[in-house]
């Protein structure tokens, strides 16, 4: 049976990084994915928006929606201070599996949980199954059309405190404009624009900050 795309990315890693260096599974995958196949991780050029963005929030509790190979859960992970956790939601087991080997390598996996599941039904259970108070951080990098209800989700799970911040990607291309509409027009948003370039392509996007007032 052929291997997949992901496979292929894991492998370069497993036989290219560092195991135990975050860095370098980050630029390993970034190498193989600009030089040999495209693939979705959100990249190094957006990917420094989101280490600024994870710097300044300094979360003790992070959210990101969309696994996928790991690549932006290693990214987040390596900034995170002791004792910080990143709950990551994975939907296609064939990617969580691979997500879960890159985040072992990297020597992350005392920082973060994988969780599989539709993040509809992930979301309600963070409270009482995963001892969740409220999120600082959260990253929208799942599929676009899930980027509004699943914050609405938040807000009705109480996930959110004063101050909380996502940071989405991808809503200029695929675009998420729901999205963008939805919290630049609601009163308990004040959103910031960063824009940027699909990942290893010239191709315009963006990623949206989007802090909650309470
Ligand atoms: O594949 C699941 N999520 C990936 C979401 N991410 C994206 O779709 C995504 C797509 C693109 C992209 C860009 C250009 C292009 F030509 C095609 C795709 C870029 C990105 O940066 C993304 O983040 C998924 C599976 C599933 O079964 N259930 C729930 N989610
Ligand atoms: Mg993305």
């Amino acid at each position: 049976m052929n291997q997949s795309k992901e496979q292929r990315i894991l492998n370069f890693v497993l036989q290219n990084a560092v195991r135990g260096d975050p860095r370098s599974v980050v630029d390993t995958i970034d190498k193989y994915c600009s030089q040999k196949e495209w693939a979705m991780n959100v990249g190094n050029e957006k990917g420094l928006i989101l280490d600024k963005t994870v710097e300044e929030v300094n979360p003790s509790v992070a959210l990101e929606l969309g696994s996928y190979c790991g690549y932006s859960a290693v990214r987040i992970a390596r900034l995170l201070k002791a004792g910080a956790r990143l709950l990551t939601v994975e939907f296609n087991p064939e990617f969580a599996a691979i997500a879960r080997q890159m985040i072992e390598f990297a020597g992350v996996q005392d920082k973060v949980k994988l969780l599989e599941g539709p993040s509809q039904e992930i979301i309600p259970q963070l409270k009482k199954k995963y001892e969740v108070d409220t999120l600082d951080f959260v990253f929208l990098d799942h599929w676009k059309d899930r980027y509004t209800p699943d914050t609405i989700l938040l807000q009705e799970c109480n996930l959110l405190r004063k101050g909380s911040v996502l940071l989405a990607d991808n809503v200029i291309f695929p675009g998420a404009p729901d999205f963008l509409t939805y919290v630049r027009e609601s009163p308990h948003f004040q959103c910031t624009n960063y824009p940027s370039h699909l990942e290893y392509m010239q191709v315009e996007d963006a990623m949206e900050k989007a802090v909650f007032l309470g």
